[in-house]
């Protein structure tokens, strides 16, 4: 088999782990051996590296990478958006196939991207931009696609379960936990992508398109973090018997009369029953139950970044895009490569129902925990549960399960129960799976 040349744009936690496993000894399939590292792109040559390099090796412009002609494959895991689209594109046009671990480009020029590596012939693969080490969107494009996909809800950012973890197992701070979480090589460059939502955000919708086959607006998916969560509400969720997650779902909804069809999409902060298989997903591990026709229901577990996985899903792209392009010459890989089939459209958040944990502090008066009934019931939000939690004081924690309801509904009733002059502040506010 021919040698592939590979060019990697970054050399980072997950440009090093790449350069690890192709410069190591490991008992893995023979064709890892015909993939040969040609140029590193770095930002700046003068920085210190744990690894030992040869300096000829690297360049500071990734253009360099992009225009020698004897490099087959460009592996572009420098991060951020910009100028990393000009990267993946470029490469496309001049002929190169394209293996990136970035989720924010892809979940924001996908379809340029896609319809660009079609129209050259050529592949662009992204495994390890969901959930690092899990293989998930390899099997989304090939080993599910006999299915119709009906939901798809799961845990996709392992610097949030990270901090989650450690703060339900620990009590540990959330600042330092985030900085622990980052010294490890888990976050973003920005860790207010982890933990404000938007990675996970990103993820989903790549996770949408692939299952759903039709072009995500990105900028449409609810998302929000976890930097409001204390340890308060860690505290009520487990007394009541649920584990606190940040948690990415997507589900199929009806077809309109525009054939377009409806996708209920959000990623939230959401208690979970203890006893639902996605609360035993600790760490940095991620999870994505998927529920399929006639397949059932599937999860697929594992490290959702740090170095060695996430690099792991990297080289294994290569891998397959190298074997396809020796087997099929000129041909492309229909099931490789990717192309929407179908519109699709985000319900708006006022129409989808969802099941809700609200935090009410309160005056500790009698007949609170009635009125508050009362406005959800008029509104007809049904409660699972309501107990008050906490009292100090004159001051109470009621804490609030409602059953699956219309999130318009549960928002108006929100903003009576606000009204009540009882009522000091609605503390939080999580979704339930
Ligand atoms: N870390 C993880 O666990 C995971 C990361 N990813 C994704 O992988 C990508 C890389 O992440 P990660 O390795 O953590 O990031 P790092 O910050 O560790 O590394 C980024 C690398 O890109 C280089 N770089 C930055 N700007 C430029 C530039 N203008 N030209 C050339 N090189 C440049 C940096 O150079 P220098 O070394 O000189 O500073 C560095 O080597 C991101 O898209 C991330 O979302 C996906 C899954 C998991
Ligand atoms: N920052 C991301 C890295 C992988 O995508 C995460 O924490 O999941
Ligand atoms: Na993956």
């Amino acid at each position: 088999m021919r040698k592939c040349k590979i060019g990697i744009v970054g050399f980072g936690t997950v440009g090093s782990g790449i350069y690890k496993i192709l410069s190591s000894e490991v008992d893995s399939h023979p064709i890892l051996k015909e993939i040969e590292i040609a140029k590193i792109a770095v930002k700046d040559l003068n920085k210190k590296r744990d690894i030992e390099l040869d300096n000829n090796l690297l360049t500071d412009d990734p253009f360099k990478l992009i225009n020698d002609p004897s490099i087959d494959v460009i592996v572009e895991v420098m991060g951020g958006v910009d100028l990393a689209k000009d990267i993946i594109l470029q490469s496309l046009k001049l002929g190169k196939s394209v293996v990136t671990a970035n989720k924010a480009v892809i979940a924001r020029y996908g379809e340029e991207i896609y319809k660009t590596a079609s129209k050259e012939r050529v592949y662009i693969l992204s495994e390890a931009a969901v959930c690092g080490g899990i293989p998930i969107i390899e099997p989304l494009k090939r080993s599910l696609k006999s299915n119709c996909i009906k939901r798809m809800v799961g845990i996709i950012n392992g610097t949030t379960n990270f901090i989650l973890s450690k703060m339900t197992n620990e009590k540990a701070d959330y600042k330092e936990t985030l900085k622990l979480a980052q010294s490890l090589g888990y976050a973003e460059f920005d860790p207010t992508a982890d933990v404000e939502g938007h990675d996970a955000a990103d993820k989903i919708s790549i996770l949408s398109e692939l299952a759903f086959g039709g072009k995500i607006k990105r900028e449409e998916i609810h998302f929000e973090g976890i930097s409001k969560i204390n340890l308060k509400d860690i505290e009520y969720a487990n007394k009541l018997g649920f584990e606190i997650k940040l948690l990415a779902l997507s589900e199929r909804g009806q077809i309109n009369s525009n054939d377009s069809l409806a996708l209920n999409i959000w990623v939230g902060p959401s208690l979970i029953p203890k006893s639902h298989p996605l609360s035993t997903v600790k760490g940095v591990n991620n999870a994505l139950l998927i529920e399929a026709d006639p397949l059932g229901e599937i999860m697929l577990y594992g490290p959702g970044a740090g170095s060695g996985p996430t690099a792991a899903s990297v080289v294994s792209d290569i891998l397959n895009l190298h074997a396809a392009k020796e087997k099929n010459n000129n041909s492309v890989d229909p099931l490789l490569s990717f192309d929407f089939w179908r519109n699709c459209h985000i319900t708006s958040s006022s129409q989808i129902n969802k099941k809700n944990y609200l935090r009410i502090i309160c005056l500790d008066s009698p007949g609170v925990i009635g009125k508050i009934g009362d406005i959800f019931g008029k509104n007809n939000v049904s409660i699972e549960s309501i107990v008050q939690l906490d009292a100090s004081e004159d001051k109470a924690e009621i804490v609030v399960i409602t059953h699956e309801v219309n999130n318009g509904d549960f928002e108006r009733s929100k903003d009576e129960i606000n009204s009540l002059n009882e009522v000091k502040i609605i503390a939080s506010q999580l979704s339930c799976i």
